[in-house]
């Protein structure tokens, strides 16, 4: 057995606080596992008075996380700190530059500074890992960079953001509205306090550049994804996908097409028969396709002390065994800087659901729009009747481009009888 690895850990909260726990508890299994001890022996946090429950015996505080991750002791600094700018990058930055190796789950700053990050750690030939960063406790990035290594991926997709899931499962269960449940989802602490970031798919879309940039081997762009959240998926339109044989996921998709990368996070209607469909709650799922392996689903936990700090261990563990992974699975310099397919040219099927008054020749007129446009439908619903009043109708459509799809949509809007914004959602086959 050679020495310990001496870890930094920036940041004692969920995740930082459950590391340290881990290794307490699981200590000697890990020390098995890789042929050496590892001892916690710098911490840093806001509040040094506050009482965690950890013994943190023999490790030196820091004030300033910046100093701990010059601290010239330490083999690997873990950033726990969280955000993507000031402080988290700072330390990231700081410690692969002094040449440590740095762990983070703090997805934010691999999604906006992944490729510079990873060049510093190239150069500096220390590792960056990021696997609590994406789907909390399942292990995503592992998959992607080790497991699938031998593939060329076609396709990655995956519900990354538990407290979005959460909530589009209970408005199922329960027919409630949004904004009931996303109370709900804040009591429980599984929303954040300000929640933007979970249903505006924010956290999703972090999560989705990451693994874009590891499935195919591009830089890290997380400007290029096209983001919708969850707010605007209304009880009836759960209800239809369910009467239609679908289920809605906001999900994150990317593929390569025609030398481009089409990256996007938006809710989806995915059959019921899907395995991504079965995969509820809080839970995550990670779904890839290669060439050689066929499509694989990953699913668990992606978020919560235990399974974060689970997948921050398997990064510390790989660190101590001495193995030199790239960061994004191949070298940092390699990265390609690839081309955005824009939106307009995506192509698949749609739900449509209008509000319109119910009176002879509104349905031709939606119909004259749709075949203007080339769009063929392959259901429609009606239900019951209200001569003069307003009805719901709700349409699923062939796979159609999304550009023409925006022109007979505007089309319909602008019907004197169609009485709100038609709403739309993406259907997808995965
Ligand atoms: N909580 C979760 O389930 C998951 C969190 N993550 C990521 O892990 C990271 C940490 O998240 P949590 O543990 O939930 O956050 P947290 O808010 O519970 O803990 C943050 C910690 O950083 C410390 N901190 C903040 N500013 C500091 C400063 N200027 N100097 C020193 N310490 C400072 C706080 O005192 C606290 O100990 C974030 O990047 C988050 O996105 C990733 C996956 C799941
Ligand atoms: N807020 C995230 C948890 C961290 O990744 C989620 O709800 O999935
Ligand atoms: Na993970």
């Amino acid at each position: 057995m050679t020495g310990a690895m001496k870890i930094g850990v920036a940041g004692l909260g969920t995740v930082g606080g459950g590391l340290c726990r881990l290794i307490e508890t699981n200590g000697s299994l890990l020390a098995q596992r890789c042929g050496r001890s590892l001892l916690v022996s710098a911490v840093s946090a806001r509040d040094r008075r506050k009482d965690r429950g950890l013994s943190l015996e023999g490790a030196r505080w820091y004030e300033d996380p910046v100093s701990l991750a010059k601290d010239p002791e330490l083999d690997v600094v873990v950033e726990l700190i969280g955000g993507s700018e000031g402080v988290a990058y700072e330390v990231v930055a700081t410690a692969l530059s002094a040449g440590k190796h740095v762990v983070t789950a703090n997805k934010a700053l691999i999604a906006h500074h992944g490729t510079a990050l990873a060049r510093i750690a190239e150069e500096k030939g220390v590792t960056l890992a990021y696997e609590g960063a994406v789907a909390g406790g399942i292990p995503a990035i592992k998959t992607l960079r080790e497991g699938l290594a031998g593939n060329r991926v076609t396709r990655v997709q995956g519900i990354l953001n538990g407290t979005c899931n959460y909530i589009l499962t209970t408005m199922r269960e329960t027919g409630r509205e949004f904004g009931e449940v996303l109370d709900e989802a804040q009591k429980l602490g599984y929303a954040e306090a300000d929640p933007s970031f979970d249903v505006d798919g924010v956290d999703a879309a972090h999560k989705l550049a990451i693994i874009t940039a590891l499935a195919f081997g591009c830089e890290v762009d997380f400007d290029a994804i096209q983001v919708e959240g969850i707010r605007r998926v209304s009880a009836i339109d759960i209800a239809y996908a369910e009467e239609l044989g679908f289920r809605i996921k906001l999900l994150g998709i990317a593929q390569r097409r025609n030398g481009a990368i089409e990256q996007r996070v938006h809710p989806c209607m995915v059959p019921k028969s899907a395995p991504i469909a079965s995969v509820e709650g809080v839970f995550n799922a990670v779904h890839a396709e290669g060439d050689f392996v066929g499509r694989i689903m990953i699913e668990g936990a992606g978020a919560g002390e235990r399974p974060t700090a689970s997948a921050v261990a398997a990064d510390l563990l790989d660190i101590a065994r001495g193995a030199q992974l790239p960061t994004f699975g191949i070298s940092a310099t390699a990265l390609e800087s690839l081309p955005t397919l824009p939106m307009a040219e995506h192509r698949g099927a749609y739900y449509l659901r209008l509000l319109v008054v119910d009176r002879p020749g509104v349905i031709a007129d939606v119909a004259a729009a749709l075949r203007d446009e080339d769009i063929s439908v392959e259901a429609m619903l009606q239900r019951g009747r209200a001569p003069g009043e307003a009805v719901p109708v709700v349409i699923v459509t062939h796979e159609t481009g999304e550009a023409q799809m925006a022109k007979a949509l505007a089309r319909i809007e602008a019907l004197k009888s169609c009485l709100e914004t038609p709403r739309m959602i993406r259907i997808e086959q995965p």
